[in-house]
């Protein structure tokens, strides 16, 4: 893994300096990075005989402990804010003003959240490992309360609701912010400390976020991405025919992993022009070390989700661990191909840039404050733009090829239907009743972004589920768990089972609702800006895959969350269809 690493970073290294000075045009960026960079500083690589070494190990240690209870003196200060801002005479600032009108006499009344019957280390492990995505369906289950928190070590903890009537309040126009967790840390460290984020965390108002969304909104219209079925069509046949190979040689594929190759391929043609050629054995090392680093960041990103700030600050001095020199090394590549990308876009001609393309729309966005913002972008979109679609993708080989009655049924309708070109469009989809539940049952059943993202609860604020009001401390982490409301017995009556008839034998009124609660992209106004790229991909791949093959699965996956839920392991023998 180091190898292939160091390999793709050394050629990419070598005009660093220059296109940092040519890319963050501001110089407090520039400044931060060097300091807060935590590649360029000392520690990953210091040399423990130094008395240098010593000595700023010592002082980051001092700053770490500083730093720990400047969190938590910020959290008592906010905590003390809240109390006297919980009342309607209040001016409180901030967003969610609806949530928050309590008065104190109101407030006495409320019921205290039932907590998960765990330690704190426990909590942390249970969460940390990612070994059971489900956890939050367990734990209400557990507490028959669809609201409850979790105590994590040093005095943190995380506040959960799994009930689908709170949804609109706690995620909708008026609800809950993003959370903090972001202003320091965003994705891959480009934000630590920095004043730089990206459009999946940036906060709802205040942080430019609107006027940026809104400029990068047509370049996620459907009429703009189904313009690019040609580019659809050429990404997927080079996967079909990788398929094809590996079927005429009876080669066992790595479900997970094909995936992740396929939709980097097309988010880098759709969104950015630019080639990866993962399924090119002479050239695609960069795409397979992008992703080995990949894998590398989610894994040790668990650790942000209960302990950021101790992470963040840390993590640089871990010296003795291999795993986190390879976390720093996979975040410097995937940076590096970043610049690399939009490197390449910036040299190429005005007369030939493509301007329906995303980076099109991302360069002339005048909602970012410099270069350097719109590279954060750059990272959110490529990243975000194939881990989900790629374990969709591998989501469904895995239930459709579990559920051979479905599949015979699904691929009677693929054979029947008439497709003008070899590959199908999208419109010829939209005619296909069967498939088209498929693949709303696939995403219904396990939907990747499972977790829904972290919000914050600034103020207190009141909540009503099952008839009970809650008090909800402000302060905290507010997780919204998409699994609930999507495979939830009480709506769905039979949640956790993979059922396409369902959506075909809804009555009108059943459909309603399950049209409603079936949000896998979340609600507006965070909602996914690309679940249109998403739908055409996610179909077009599905049809293509089961006209041609059956998937014979050969070792079982193993089913794990870490930002993404993925069906870890998933290895499947692609068999061609007579
Ligand atoms: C099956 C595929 C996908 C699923 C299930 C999915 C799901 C989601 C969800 C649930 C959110 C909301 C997160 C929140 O509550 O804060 C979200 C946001 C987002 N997604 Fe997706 N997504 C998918 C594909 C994509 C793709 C292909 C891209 C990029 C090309 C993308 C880019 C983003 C971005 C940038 C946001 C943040 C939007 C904002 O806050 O304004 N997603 N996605």
């Amino acid at each position: 893994m180091e190898n292939a690493l160091t390999s793709h970073l050394a050629p990419l290294q070598k005009d660093r300096e220059l296109r940092c000075k040519d890319l963050m045009l501001s110089p407090l960026s520039q400044i931060s990075q060097r300091i807060w960079n935590p590649p360029t500083i000392m520690p990953v690589t210091a040399d423990l005989e130094q008395p240098s070494s010593l000595l700023l190990l010592a002082g980051a240690t001092a700053g770490v402990v500083c730093l720990i209870g400047l969190e938590e003196v910020l959290r008592l200060r906010n905590k003390a804010a809240n109390a006297s801002s919980s009342s309607v005479d209040g001016k409180p600032g901030g967003r969610p003003d609806v949530l928050r009108h309590v008065t104190p006499e109101e407030k006495a009344k409320l019921c205290e959240v039932p907590r998960v019957k765990l330690t704190p280390m426990e909590a942390f492990d249970a969460l940390r490992s990612g070994k059971d995505p489900h956890l939050q369906e367990k734990w209400r289950d557990e507490l028959d309360s669809d609201v409850f928190y979790v105590q994590l070590p040093l005095n943190k903890r995380m506040y959960f609701c799994t009930d689908t009537s709170c949804w609109d309040t706690l995620l909708g126009p008026d609800g809950l912010e993003k959370s903090h967790v972001h202003r320091l840390l965003d994705l891959f460290g480009e934000g630590q400390m920095t004043r730089t984020r990206s459009l999946l965390s940036r906060k709802t108002s205040g942080e430019g976020w609107h006027a940026i969304r809104k400029a990068l909104a047509p370049a996620f219209s459907n009429k703009t991405l189904v313009a690019k079925t040609h580019i659809y069509h050429r990404v997927l046949g080079s996967f079909v025919k990788a398929l094809e190979d590996a079927a005429d040689k009876g080669t066992i594929v790595n479900m997970p992993e094909w995936g992740l190759r396929y939709t980097i391929d097309m988010i880098g043609e759709v969104a950015y022009n630019y080639k990866f050629h993962a399924f090119d054995d002479e050239r695609n090392g960069e795409a397979k070390a992008l992703l080995r680093g990949l894998d590398v960041i989610f894994r040790e990103t668990r650790y942000y989700s209960t302990h950021f700030v101790c992470v963040c600050v840390c993590r640089p001095y871990m010296v003795w661990k291999d795993q986190v020199r390879e976390y720093y090394q996979s975040i410097r590549l995937f940076r590096d191909v970043c610049r690399k990308i939009y490197r390449q876009y910036l040299d190429t001609p005005p007369e030939k840039q493509d301007a329906a393309s995303i980076i099109s729309y991302i360069h002339n966005n005048p909602g970012y404050q410099c270069e350097f913002e719109k590279l954060c972008d750059i990272y959110t979109l490529l990243w975000a733009g194939h881990d989900t679609t790629g374990y969709t993708i591998s989501w469904a080989v895995y239930h459709l090829s579990s559920n051979p009655p479905v599949l015979k049924k699904l691929q009677q309708e693929l054979d029947a239907a008439k497709f003008a070109e070899e590959l199908p469009s999208y419109d010829e989809l939209a005619q296909l009743p069967y498939f088209n539940a498929c693949v709303k049952e696939i995403m219904r059943i396990s939907p990747v972004v499972s977790n829904g993202t972290r919000r914050q609860t600034e103020s207190g604020f009141k909540v009503t589920s099952r008839g009970v009001d809650y008090w909800i401390p402000g302060g905290y982490q507010m997780f919204v768990p998409l699994f609930a409301r999507l495979r939830d017995d009480r709506i769905w009556g039979d949640g956790k089972v993979f059922r396409p008839e369902r959506w075909l034998e809804a009555s009108e009124e059943q459909l309603k609702v399950y049209n409603k609660l079936f949000q896998p992209f979340s609600i507006a106004p965070r909602s996914c800006i690309a679940q249109h790229l998403a739908l055409i991909e996610v179909r077009m791949t599905i049809a293509a895959l089961f006209k041609r093959y059956e998937f014979e699965i050969t070792t079982e996956p193993e089913f794990f969350y870490s930002i993404t839920y993925k069906p870890r392991g998933l290895m499947v023998k692609p068999i061609k269809r007579s």
